[in-house]
């Protein structure tokens, strides 16, 4: 039965729906293909906080354990996948919160990234930053029309980690993602499809969930533990080194995030996005 005892499960037509009490995700499993899709929705944005976070890592965990033939992820916001991490919570943040909430973002990548099941994202909205990691942590994208993607961290005076470089690397040539995140770029679905950043373009969500579906059914012939050690061998180095630095990566952060430049650029960007949502 794929449930736990924290989630609840209901039927819709021929997809069992389970989600979490607290709602920040649902997965619903179709039960004609046994693939499960994981929907991100904590209003207004997606913006991933510590429930968020802890949310997906169990929502991972349990596709993963009740062996589903993939996982599509995918947001319940109409315009955005997710607006990255909740910049609420590296600003002038709690000392013990801000711990939980790196190490849960660790725990989200170390799971999606190394995902045993074949792994897609339905990019149906804007994906900057810890959204566009997400994505990147998949094996397969498909995105709307008209919105963008991308690590822009520089842009906000923050330097993203080794392993969002990882993820991103996974998927584009390396001097795109260095000159890229070097400018903190984000780019248009056009300009992502060109580039290689995303797979393929659909026009509705349902489309993307197709698309992603389809990419996932063409393992359906391939031995799934073949195909899971083959994937996770080509991923090794990547989860091995932040598995060996987590605890470094964690000091790291805490350092950066803390410096009294870093707090008034989070302050600065925190109002100017709150004066453009005002306008
Ligand atoms: C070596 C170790 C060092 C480690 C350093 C740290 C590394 C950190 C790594 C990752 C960083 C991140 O992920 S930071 C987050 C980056 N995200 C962004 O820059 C996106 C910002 N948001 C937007 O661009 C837009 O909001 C949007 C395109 C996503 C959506 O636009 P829309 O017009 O639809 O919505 P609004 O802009 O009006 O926003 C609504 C509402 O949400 C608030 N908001 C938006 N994004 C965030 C966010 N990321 N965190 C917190 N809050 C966010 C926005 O302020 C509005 O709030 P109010 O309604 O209260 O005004």
């Amino acid at each position: 039965m794929l449930r736990s005892s924290l989630l609840t499960l209901t039927r819709i037509g021929s997809n069992r729906l389970m989600s979490t009490a607290a709602k920040l995700t649902t997965v619903e499993v179709n039960d004609k293909t046994g693939i499960a899709t994981l929907t991100m929705c904590r209003p207004p944005v997606n913006g991933l906080n510590l429930e968020l976070l802890k949310d997906l890592s169990q929502s991972i965990d349990e596709i993963e354990s009740n062996k589903s033939r993939g996982l599509i992820l995918t947001s319940s916001n109409p315009t955005i996948f997710s607006a990255g991490l909740d910049i609420l919570e590296m600003y002038k943040p709690d000392k013990e919160r801000i711990r939980a909430f790196w190490t849960s973002l660790q725990d989200v990548w170390l799971a999606l990234y190394g995902s045993s099941v074949p792994t897609a994202a339905a990019i149906n909205g804007h994906s900057p930053a810890g959204g566009c990691l997400l994505a990147t942590s998949c094996e397969y994208r498909v995105m709307l029309p008209k919105f963008t993607i991308g690590l822009n961290e520089t842009q906000l005076g923050i330097v993203a980690p080794k392993w969002f470089m990882s993820s991103f690397l996974s998927v584009l040539p390396r001097r795109i993602a260095e000159r890229a995140l070097n400018q903190g770029r984000m780019f248009t679905t056009e300009e992502a499809l060109q580039v290689g950043l995303i797979d393929e373009v659909a026009n509705t969500k349902e489309e993307a969930i197709e698309k992603c579906s389809a990419f996932i059914g063409s393992f359906a012939k391939v031995n799934p533990l073949a195909r899971a050690l083959t994937k996770q061998q080509f991923r090794a180095a990547d989860l091995q080194q932040l598995e060996n630095e987590r605890v470094q990566d964690l000091e790291k952060f805490l350092f950066f995030v803390n410096q009294p430049a870093v707090q008034k650029g989070l302050g600065l960007y925190l109002e100017s996005l709150k004066k453009k949502a005002k306008n």
